[in-house]
This record gives structure tokens, C-alpha cells and sequence, in this order.
């Protein structure tokens, strides 16, 4: 096989680039500046003024994704295909640009310049494989990731942790038993890989990372490849691949981790420390040859080949340029600096047995060919002796001495040949028997496979055991009939576990010696033919060429041995593998308790999870009804407090009512009662005056109600009429008279015999003003009586019996005539307007009407007792004052009634408002205490639902229980 030009690698080294991510948005926005320079040639790099690093690339903010690949990753893949391991590994602080750098996130978003590592690793290889003719390639691959210290299958994520393991396999060769290799036949294929490991990568976001990466993420890719050319020396090359993106280094105050995140970052530092720790013990010289420590920590036992191992590496150092990431930076640096000093050794991974089968074969032609050269050689020394003899030819006796020993020699020869051809007997038996180890070894090699496929499937099944009995029993069955498989060959048939056929380990030890002493046996035969062999060729004299087979086949019957002896190995891993395998069943055994352990608390969780659930139900119910209970309550209470209010609407008017309302009640009573009176009176008078018709507009009734002055008691028509009448002067002064007399009737004073028989002049009052003060208004006929209280106008009218009286002060103006004096005893803003009805004590506005109007026509007549129409109606106003006072009287105790009524029906209102406000009171008290039962039925579903979240929570689905 042709194998493809090696490039051009320091093989040896491992090889370390770094890559300075531009500053990002958030450090732009907060003025952070770059820390570090780098030189020319692009193999130093400078952080601060200080600290210089040299290393195998550099690349800048401004590289490119490309630009990374070809100079650090092309020239990996190429070894690859030529059969060696490579390894990349992304390291640096979190947030540096490693997932960005490695294309380890999904890159289904990106255009093709931004692609990382990965996608273009995978482009190259499948590109090669296209144009490499001389080979069939098969190519697997896997993804895993490391966190928390355990090993997840990204491809498979149902796999158990637990089911995975790291192993050596018998190269030496680092293996993760238990992940499931995935045969990839195209570039797409495998993309999608990709991006589902990725989808199922653990990522979180940290203070300093939106997207980070919470765990070491592993990309292998296996190609193998086979030979399809004719007359190769090389059947089977197997090279690994390992794509790493590590978890970025943090520091736990500046990433703001806490809880989970927290212990995510201990273990990524742990991890990472280890793989420090197996860096300085590999590259640093002082320590080498010394214990690297490997096993402290799964990634670092992983990269075991990849650190000082078979395979070429390249480690990529991503670091930040902002100096707030000085620090961080400087320590990737380092770190990435002693990563330098590592020296792997990588070989070309063949398949060893092939080989050796090779160089055996190859062996095993040449021997042959000098075998048949032999042969040849002795039968025409044959020959040509013959024909001596037969021709009889008188030869020199030399001549015949030289025959006779050609001859001898000749016989020797053929003595020898008939040796040799024993030995190639012995040979072709070896062959058997090297067939037959090689048979078995390869029998054996796959049993192992099917050994860990079995314990692989074995693994798988553990979820599916539902007893303590399946645990012990399956396990064990499954094992011994593995055993029985592999040690006897299965020669005798497969063994039915499921029907019970079981060996006893001693059944089993017996086979496994009877397997083993075949290869012994086979060996002690071998040793003893050859020894045999040995004796003969000492009695008949050696020849070199039986000499030399005896060696050869001491060294094949050497090598069986040295195959022996891995084979004992074999056995030796095989009886490890069966130590883990009880280890297994042990801890199978104690899972299996746990487990349960486990179901028991799932069955009482699960029936906790109904009463839950029908709690929950109840409680729900029991809010819906007292939901109901509330709306209908806040209905009622709605209703009631509506009915509140207009109860106290009406018990405030009922309140008014009896004070306010009644009292105006009782004046328009009093009101009507006087003006009915005063009509009467009016109609007394009337008779006897002739109408004269009007000058008044009856404005009064022109006037709608809406224009009228509240409260406002206007003068009836009659009395207006009588007003007319007395300003166009009238004629006689009797019903004057009797307008006095009906006004102090009204007011409760009688005409007195004094007041009647004053026939001329002004009344005693009015004489008694003029007495304290009269001023003379000059060039006006007009007089001002006053005595502080009352003004008294008088013209020379007055003096035959006008007068004008007004009470409070007034403005004072000249007036020749009624019809000023009239305007003068108007009143102005001061002036007192209230007028107290003597016989209730109470405001009357009519009566203060009525003495306005009285006054403003005030005519003192001369009345005559004696005579008869006076007497008459002297008489009938007595009368209609009696009638009057009954009425009065009447009226007040209608009055008096109807207060009572109204007092009564206040009292009645009152209690009644007093009940409804009780009413209320217990609404509100009854509406907070549902509010409050409301309230804790809430409260009881939420710690329902808060107690079977908690149940959930603790790692058992009770999910499908709840719905059921
Ligand atoms: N060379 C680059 N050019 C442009 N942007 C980059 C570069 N490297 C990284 N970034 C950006 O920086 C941010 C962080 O990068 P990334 O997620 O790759 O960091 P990380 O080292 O993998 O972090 P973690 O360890 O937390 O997973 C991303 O937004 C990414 O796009």
C-alpha cells in the first residue's frame, strides 16, 4: 500500500498557536484597551511592555478563520489520512473564542468564511478521501463531553454516564468503552452530527459569556482505511482524530457564578488544572521520566494520547486583547508556553497481527523458493553422474575421486533434502498451528469485541430490570454464556441463557484451560518436533541450510511464544475484565436495592401525588363554589349597599323633613291661610268701590314661574287692584280703613277705640316720631320723622292722613309724590327686610308684603262707629278674626300632627338606617371572611401545586402519574 506523503511536522513537539479575539461590544462600551502586541514574523506576542512569549503561530484580532486552519489544522488532517492521531485542543480563559475558533456550536447561521475548525476538518477529510484511489476508508466518529467530572455521549444522550469508561485498549491506545461510534459515509452526514452533539452540549450564560461552554467537548473522528491494491505489505491503518474545545478557565467572581454554575466552575478549573499538571510533568525536563499524572482527572486521562502520547497536537491558546483580561491572558500564555516543551511520539497506527502475518508469509515464499532451487540442483547433479557411468569415459582417477565425492556429496545433499523436506513438514505443521493461533486469536480478538458489545448491551438493559431477582440473575446468565462463547468457541452451539442452561465457574475454568492448552500444547509440540529435528541433523552432520531453517523456525516458534505470551495477557485482561465484570454485578446488585429503594419512594411519592391531586381537586371545587359564594355575595352586597344608599338618601331628606321641610310647609300654610284671609277681607271691601280699571300690568302673572324670585309672596290681583286704587287716590278712605284694620287683625292687634276715633293726622306712633325729630327736606314738600329705628316720610298728603312708615335705615331723597316715596321705602342692601308674624314667631315674608304694601298706601280715615255699614263691617271682621283664629288654630295642630308624623317617620328612618348599616356591617364582615377563605383555598392550591413541583423536582417524573 501506498501510504500518502507524510507533510512536512516537527513530529515530535507539540505545536501551540495563539489567537487574540478582537475586543468585544461590551468591552468597546467600556473603554477597555488593548493589552497586547505581537511581532511581525507572527511568532511573539507581547502582554503589557513586559512579557514576551514565543510561540509556533500568532494570530491576531484580523485573522481569519481560514487563515487559523491552514496554518495549524490543514497539515493534521493530512498526517491523518496517512495514518497517524492528531489532536487540536482549544484552551484559554472563558469567553476568549475557543466554540469560535473550533466551529464546536452550531454553524448552521454561518456564511463560509466564519466557519471554525471543525466543519473545515471535516470538508478536507472527506475531499481526500474522494481523490485517495488506493484505499477503501470506513469513517466513525463520536462526540462527548466532559462535565462535572462525567463522561456524556453527545451523539446518544439516553446513554447513562455511568456506562461510559475509559479504557486501554491492547496497543495501549486510550478507548471510551460505552460510546457509540456513529459510521459517517458523507461530508453532510456528518455535519449534522455535529450539530445535534451540539444542540446537546451543556451551555450556560455567565457574566462574561452570553453563550459559554460548560464543559469539554471531544469531536473524534476514526478513519480506517484498507488497501486495495494488489501486492501491498500493509493491510489496515486506523487513525484518531480529536477535536477538543475545552471549558473556558474562569474565576467564579467575575463570571457572577453561583449555585449550579459555581460547581460547574470547580470542576472545569479541576479539569483544567489536571491538564496543567500532566502538561508541566510532560514538558517540563527536570520532571521527565517521572509519574504524569493522567488519572487525576478524565479529560486529562482522555488526552492521554493526544499529551506525550501517539499523536500529533496542536494546542490553539485563545486569549482576550482587553487589559481588564490582562491577568487571565498572561496565565493562558504560560500555560500554552510549557505546553510547548511536550514531546509526543507518533507512529503510523497498523494493524500489529497483519503485520506479522506479513512478514511471516514473506518468510515462508523464500523458503520455499530455496526449497525447489534445491531440488533442481540435486537432480541435475543426478543427471550429469549418470551419464558419466553410463558413457564409461576412462577418466583420471582424480576425475573419478572428484565424482565419487560430488556423488557423496550429492547423497549428503539429498540427505540434507529429505531433511529439509522434514523440516518443511515441520514447517507446514507450524504453519497449521500458526494458522490455528492465528484463527484463535483473531476468534478471541472478536469475542473481546462482542465482550464489550455484550457488556455494552448488558449495560443498556440495566434500565429495563424491575427486580432485585432480574439484577442478580440476568447479569451473571449473560456472563456465562459469554464466557462460554468465547473461551470454548462456541463450538458446541449457542447456549440459551433464557432456558437456564448455566455452567458453573468450574465448568467454565475447565474450558478455559482446555482453550488455553491448546495454544500450549500446539507449542510444546512445536518445541519438541524442532528439538527432534536437532538430534537427527546432529547425527547426520548439519548442513547450512537446515541449520539456517532451524533457526528460522526457532525464531517463528519465538514468536509463537511472544504470541503465547500476549495471548497469556489476553487471558490476564480477560480475568480483569471478569473481575470488573463481578465488581459490576456487585454494584448492579446494590443499584438494583437502590433502585428499589427508589421505586418504593416513587410508589408512596406517586400515591402522595394522588391524595395531591385529589386535595387539589377538592380545594379547587371548593374555591369554584366559594368563587360562586362570592360573586353572589358581592351581588347581594351590591344590591344591599344600592339599597343603603337610597335609604340614606331618603332617611337625609327624611332628616330634612322634619325641620326644614315642615317649617316651610307651615309658612306656606300660614302664608296661603293670610292671603285667604286677606282676600276675604279684600272681597269685603271691594263692594263697596267701584273698579276703575288699571293702569298695573298684571306682571306678576305675565311672569313665567322660572322668572320668579324664590320664596318671593307676591301680592294677589285684588290687592293690587286696591294699590291701583289707592294711588289714583281713593275716594273715599273706608276700605282703607279696613285694609288697617284687616293688617292689625293679621298682626294680632284689634283696632283700638283710641286708633278709630284719630281722625285726622298721623297715629300716636307717628306723632310720637315727629316728637323726637323732624327735618324739613328742603324745596321739597316733604318731612322726615326718625328716631333711629323707624323713618317717617310725610308730605302735605300726610297731613290729611298719609303716612309712610318703613323700618331700617333707607336712602333719603326728595319726593314730591306717593310714587317716590313709594321708591323711597323700597329697601336697599342694609336694610332690614325680616319680619316676625306675631302669632307664630316665625318669618312671613306675606305679612312683610303686606306691611310694605299697607304702608306704601297707608290711609288713615275717619272711622265711625255709629255708623251702620262700619259696625257691619266692623262686625264681619271680627268675625272672619274668629274664623281666622280657628283656623290658625286648626292649622297649628295640623301642623303639630304632621310634625309628630314627620318626627315619627324621621325615628322610623333612623332605625331603619340603623338596622342597614347593621346589615351592612355583616355583609362586609361576611364578604372579608370569604375574601379570606378565598384566599387560603388559593393558598392551599399553591402549596399543592408548590408540594407536587417540589416532589417532582426530586429526580422522579411523576409527571404521567399526575395526569393519570
Ligand atoms: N476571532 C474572533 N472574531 C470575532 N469574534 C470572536 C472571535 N473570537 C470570539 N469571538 C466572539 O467572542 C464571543 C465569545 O466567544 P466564544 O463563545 O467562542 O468563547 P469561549 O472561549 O468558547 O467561551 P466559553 O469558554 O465561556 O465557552 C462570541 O460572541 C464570539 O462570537
Amino acid at each position: 500500500m501506498t501510504i500518502s506523503p507524510i507533510p512536512v511536522l516537527d513530529d515530535a513537539a507539540v505545536r501551540v498557536a495563539v489567537r487574540a479575539r478582537p475586543l468585544l461590544e461590551k468591552e468597546i462600551q467600556e473603554n477597555c484597551q488593548e493589552c497586547v502586541t505581537y511581532s511581525s514574523d507572527r511568532s511573539e506576542v507581547t502582554v503589557g511592555k513586559e512579557r514576551r512569549f514565543t510561540f509556533d503561530h500568532v494570530f491576531g484580532p484580523h485573522v481569519g478563520q481560514e487563515e487559523v486552519y491552514m496554518a495549524c489544522v490543514k497539515p493534521l488532517v493530512e498526517s491523518c489520512i496517512a495514518g497517524y492521531n492528531a489532536t487540536v485542543l482549544a484552551y484559554g480563559q472563558t469567553g476568549s473564542g475557543k466554540t469560535h475558533t473550533m466551529g464546536s456550536a452550531n454553524s448552521n447561521l454561518l456564511q463560509e468564511h466564519e466557519l471554525g475548525i471543525l466543519p473545515r476538518v471535516i470538508h478536507h477529510l472527506y475531499k481526500s478521501i474522494e481523490e485517495h484511489k488506493k484505499a477503501e476508508f470506513l469513517v466513525k466518529c463520536s462526540f462527548v463531553e466532559i462535565h462535572n467530572e462525567e463522561i456524556k455521549d453527545l451523539l446518544h444522550p439516553e446513554t447513562p454516564s455511568k456506562s461510559i469508561f475509559i479504557r486501554e485498549d491492547a496497543n495501549g491506545d486510550i478507548v471510551l468503552a460505552g460510546v457509540r461510534e456513529e459510521v459517517v459515509t458523507s461530508f453532510e452526514d456528518m455535519m449534522k452530527l455535529l450539530e445535534l452533539g451540539s444542540t446537546n452540549r451543556t451551555t450556560g450564560s455567565t457574566l462574561m459569556n452570553q453563550h459559554s461552554s460548560r464543559s469539554h467537548a471531544i469531536f473524534t473522528i476514526i478513519v480506517e482505511q484498507r488497501s486495495i491494491e494488489e501486492n501491498t505489505d500493509i493491510d489496515v491503518i486506523t487513525a484518531k482524530f480529536h477535536l477538543v474545545d475545552l471549558a473556558g478557565s474562569e474565576r467564579a467572581k467575575r463570571t457572577g457564578a453561583v449555585g449550579l454554575r459555581f460547581k460547574e466552575s470547580i470542576t472545569i478549573n479541576s479539569g483544567l488544572l489536571a491538564l496543567g499538571n500532566v502538561i508541566s510533568a510532560l514538558g517540563d525536563e527536570r520532571k521527565r521520566g517521572q509519574h504524569v499524572p493522567y488519572r487525576q482527572s478524565k479529560l486529562t486521562r482522555l488526552l492521554q494520547d493526544s499529551l506525550g502520547g501517539n499523536s500529533r497536537t496542536c494546542m490553539i491558546a485563545c486569549i482576550s486583547l482587553a487589559d481588564i483580561n490582562q491577568e487571565e491572558t498572561l496565565n493562558t500564555l504560560k500555560y500554552a508556553n510549557r505546553a510547548r516543551n511536550i514531546h509526543n511520539k507518533p507512529i503510523i497506527n497498523r494493524d500489529s497481527r497483519v503485520l506479522q502475518m506479513n512478514q511471516l508469509r514473506m518468510q515462508l515464499k523464500s523458503l520455499q523458493e530455496e526449497l525447489v532451487n534445491m531440488r533442481l540442483r540435486e537432480k541435475e547433479e543426478a543427471c550429469a553422474l549418470d551419464c558419466y557411468r553410463l558413457k564409461g569415459n576412462p577418466l583420471s582417477t582424480d576425475l573419478v575421486k572428484v565424482g565419487e565425492n560430488n556423488c557423496n556429496s550429492s547423497l549428503q545433499d539429498r540427505h540434507h533434502l529429505s531433511q529439509d523436506m522434514q523440516d518443511s513438514q515441520v514447517i507446514s505443521k507450524m504453519k497449521e498451528q500458526l494458522g490455528t493461533l492465528e484463527r484463535d486469536n483473531l476468534i478471541y480478538q472478536e469475542k473481546l469485541g462482542e465482550i464489550s458489545t455484550e457488556m455494552n448491551l448488558l449495560l443498556r438493559m440495566i434500565p429495563s430490570w424491575e427486580s432485585a431477582k432480574e439484577i442478580a440473575e440476568t447479569p451473571i446468565l449473560f456472563l456465562v454464556a459469554m464466557a462460554k462463547r468465547v473461551l470454548a468457541g462456541n463450538k458446541e452451539g449457542e447456549i440459551d441463557v433464557r432456558m437456564g442452561n448455566i455452567e458453573t465457574d468450574t465448568t467454565l475454568k475447565t474450558t478455559r484451560q482446555k482453550s488455553g492448552s491448546i495454544y500450549s500444547s500446539s507449542l510444546v509440540n512445536g518445541i519438541q518436533l524442532l528439538n527432534e529435528a536437532d538430534k537427527e541433523n546432529s547425527f547426520a552432520g548439519t548442513s547450512l541450510t537446515s541449520v539456517n531453517t532451524a533457526k528460522i523456525i526457532r525464531h517463528y516458534l519465538k514468536t509463537i511464544q511472544g504470541l503465547e505470551k500476549k495471548l497469556a495477557i489476553k487471558e490476564q485482561e480477560l480475568t480483569e475484565k471478569e473481575q470488573t465484570l463481578k465488581e459490576v454485578t456487585e454494584d448492579l446488585a446494590r443499584d438494583e436495592r437502590i433502585f428499589s429503594d427508589k421505586m418504593k419512594e416513587i410508589k408512596a411519592l406517586k400515591l402522595l401525588t394522588r391524595e395531591l391531586t385529589v386535595e387539589k381537586d377538592c380545594l379547587l371545587q371548593k374555591v369554584q363554589m366559594d368563587a360562586t359564594i362570592i360573586s353572589d355575595l358581592s351581588h347581594n352586597a351590591l344590591a344591599k349597599e344600592n339599597e343603603l344608599s337610597k335609604l340614606r338618601a331618603s332617611v337625609d331628606s327624611l332628616q330634612l323633613q322634619p325641620q326644614e321641610k315642615g317649617i316651610v310647609l307651615e309658612k306656606e300654610r300660614i302664608s296661603d291661610c293670610n292671603k285667604k284671609f286677606f282676600h276675604q277681607m279684600c272681597g269685603l271691601v271691594l263692594p263697596f268701590k267701584e273698579h276703575q280699571g288699571s293702569n298695573y300690568k298684571e306682571k306678576d302673572d305675565e311672569l313665567d314661574e322660572s322668572q320668579k324670585p324664590p320664596n318671593e309672596v307676591f301680592l294677589p290681583k285684588e290687592t293690587r287692584q286696591l294699590r291701583q286704587r289707592t294711588d289714583t287716590k281713593p275716594s273715599t278712605n273706608i276700605e282703607k280703613r279696613f285694609q288697617d284694620l284687616a293688617y292689625n287683625i293679621l298682626k294680632g292687634e284689634y283696632p283700638s277705640q283710641k286708633s278709630c276715633n284719630n281722625e285726622h293726622g298721623p297715629s300716636e306712633r307717628g306723632s310720637s316720631f315727629r316728637d323726637k325729630a323732624e327735618t324739613e327736606v328742603p324745596g321739597e314738600n316733604l318731612s322726615i320723622f326718625d328716631d333711629g329705628n323707624e323713618q317717617i316720610f310725610c308730605n302735605d298728603d300726610m297731613k290729611s292722613g298719609w303716612e309712610m312708615v318703613t323700618r331700617g335705615s333707607h336712602e333719603v331723597s326728595h319726593a314730591t309724590n306717593l310714587e317716590k316715596l313709594d321708591s323711597f321705602s323700597k329697601p336697599n342692601e342694609r336694610s332690614e327686610t325680616r319680619y316676625l308674624h306675631p302669632a307664630f314667631g316665625i318669618e312671613n315674608s306675606s305679612v312683610a308684603e303686606m306691611d310694605k304694601e299697607r304702608n306704601s298706601s297707608r290711609i288713615m280715615e275717619t272711622f265711625d262707629p255709629l255708623n251702620p255699614r262700619d259696625m257691619y263691617i266692623e262686625k264681619k271682621l271680627r268675625e272672619m278674626a274668629m274664623i281666622w283664629h280657628a283656623e290658625k288654630q286648626a292649622m297649628e295642630e295640623m301642623v303639630q300632627a304632621e310634625r309628630e308624623t314627620w318626627e315619627a317617620r324621621a325615628m322610623h328612618a333612623m332605625r331603619k338606617q340603623e338596622q342597614l348599616e347593621r346589615d351592612h356591617h355583616a355583609l362586609k364582615e361576611e364578604l372579608e371572611n370569604t375574601k379570606s377563605l378565598m384566599q387560603k383555598a388559593g393558598l392551599g392550591i399553591r402549596l399543592s401545586a408548590h408540594s407536587v413541583r417540589e416532589l417532582t423536582s426530586g429526580g422522579l417524573d411523576l409527571s404521567t402519574s399526575i395526569v393519570c
